[in-house]
């Protein structure tokens, strides 16, 4: 069976897109280090360990996003009470449009790695790669 959908998950990744803050990443190569910008990866701790990670960036998993960053939250995660810049990154900017987009709308400022973290490291952006990977 082929189900159709109201939307396509390309569609969803478009439209968050088109109203959140995209940062290049040469841009976000330069913001690393700067104490006001928080990088928070939102990849799988799996693919953080597989594939490496941005220097000082926080984990925070998708699915817990929402929940870490709303202060009446049992969840919720003191760092996103700073007042920072939070810029959001996955593997390919798809899930980190969607969730700045949600984050968005919870009335969270955020914006995202447009690219995502295969273009972080392509272009020179510097990756910390877990002492467990790299005896694989
Ligand atoms: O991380 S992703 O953009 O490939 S869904």
């Amino acid at each position: 069976m082929t189900r159709t959908l109201k939307t396509s998950v390309a569609e969803m990744v478009e439209a968050a897109r088109a109203r959140i803050e995209e940062i290049e990443t040469p841009d976000a190569i330069e913001m690393l280090g700067d104490p006001e910008v928080v990088i928070v990866d939102l990849r799988d701790i799996r693919e953080r360990e597989r594939m490496g990670y941005i220097p000082g960036s926080f984990h925070c998993p998708r699915g817990m996003a929402e929940f870490w960053v709303d202060p009446d939250s049992p969840y919720f995660k003191d760092i996103f009470a700073k007042d920072k810049k939070f810029v959001f990154h996955c593997a390919s900017g798809w899930r980190s449009a969607l969730t700045v987009a949600t984050l968005n709308d919870m009335g969270f400022p955020a914006a995202h790695l447009k690219e995502g973290f295969g273009t972080w490291e392509k272009q020179g952006g510097p990756v910390v790669y877990p002492e467990t990977d790299r005896t694989k």
